[in-house]
């Protein structure tokens, strides 16, 4: 192992510069050349890359984005296009290739690495929707957890006020983690989540059930699912059945930015050293995490095919704390 990449894909987290800074600095401490592969699986086709050395990472543990930019590349989904990938890998001379990404990042380069084998690769989670079997947390869930509390914390002033239901929208495209989380920080009556159907009459029942014991107003987090936007309907229904003024607001990518929490620094920079040190010991193909408080490898495969749950004390303690 002389020479490795890194990259960032998929969607940014806050958080992911602290990983990059210090898997670059770990890598220098052990005398292998860092190139930061910009743009994500684009870069990585293109071959477009740029050495890191101290001076690219210094100060950049507390900013969010990626210093080394991101994609959505839809070449990649297809086989010609993984082989220009392995084919500019070859170029560059990569021994190894830290991904930092999502579920679908991690899809992609298993692929890759079925195919192709074009050099070591490990993964990093990053991604505020958490839902990357492997791994407690995500880089990037707690920054955009926390903007998600501090928004419910705001409306709840003006809902009391006015005296109406709100639909907060929070990201989440397969799972509802920050909706839970945020709901039960943030007070939250009712929960929307891709994990379960929606129901407009249990929603309806709880607020109104709310309203007989003295509360004057409601807030509903809504995960975004597979339909950015849904809660415009979920709100209409509900403000129908109840006969009661309803607001919606989306947070959208707002709680895709801003400086990452001290969290998401820590999570960041423990598995981008866990990272480098992975490919010093010769592993390859796995994503590297943290459950327990300890390491933990789980193949590249497992990380998108495997379903992670939502924590079940959590699910299981909300209703009793939003009645
Ligand atoms: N099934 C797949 N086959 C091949 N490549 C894929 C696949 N899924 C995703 N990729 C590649 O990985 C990139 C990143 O995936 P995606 O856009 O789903 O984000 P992600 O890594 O899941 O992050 P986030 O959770 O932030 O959305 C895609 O743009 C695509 O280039
Ligand atoms: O607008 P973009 O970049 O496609 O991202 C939207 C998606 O990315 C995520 O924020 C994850 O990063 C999802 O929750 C969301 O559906």
């Amino acid at each position: 192992m002389k020479r490795i990449g890194i990259l960032t894909s998929g969607g940014d987290a806050p958080g992911m510069n602290a990983c990059i800074r210090a898997a670059v600095r770990t890598a220098l401490a052990h005398n292998l050349s860092v190139f930061g592969i910009r743009r994500g699986y684009t870069g990585l086709i293109d071959g477009d890359a740029v050495p890191l050395d101290r001076t690219a990472i210094r100060n950049t543990i507390h900013l969010g984005g990626t210093i080394l930019e991101t994609s959505r590349n839809s070449e990649f989904y297809t086989k010609d296009g993984r082989l220009k990938a392995a084919a500019s890998i070859e170029k560059m001379g990569l021994d190894g290739i830290i991904l930092i990404g999502g579920e679908g990042t991690f899809h992609g380069a298993s692929l890759l690495a079925a195919e192709t084998d074009p050099a070591a690769l490990i993964g990093v989670p990053g991604s505020i929707d958490n839902d990357i079997y492997g791994t407690d947390y995500c880089i990037g869930f707690d920054t955009a957890a926390n903007c998600a509390v501090e928004a419910i914390d705001r409306i709840r002033d003006t809902a009391r006020s006015h005296e109406r239901i709100f639909f907060i929208e929070v990201m989440g495209r397969t799972a509802g983690f920050l909706a839970l989380e945020s709901g039960i920080a943030g007070g939250a009556e009712e929960l929307v989540i891709p994990e379960e159907e929606v129901s407009i009459d249990r929603i309806s029942e709880r607020i109104r059930r709310g309203f007989t014991i003295g509360k004057k107003s409601a807030i509903v987090v809504v995960a975004e699912g597979k339909t950015p936007g849904i809660s415009f309907e979920i709100a209409r229904q509900i403000g129908e059945r109840l006969n009661f003024d309803t607001r919606v607001v989306v947070l959208g990518h707002l709680q895709r930015g801003g400086p990452p929490t001290l969290r998401d620094r820590v999570l960041g920079s423990l598995l981008g050293v866990a990272a480098v040190e992975a490919l010093l010991e010769g592993r390859s193909g796995c994503m590297v995490g943290e459950i327990g408080g300890d390491l933990a490898y789980t193949p590249l495969e497992e990380t998108w095919q495997r379903k992670k749950p939502l924590d079940e004390d959590l699910w299981r303690i909300f209703p009793f704390l939003s009645e």
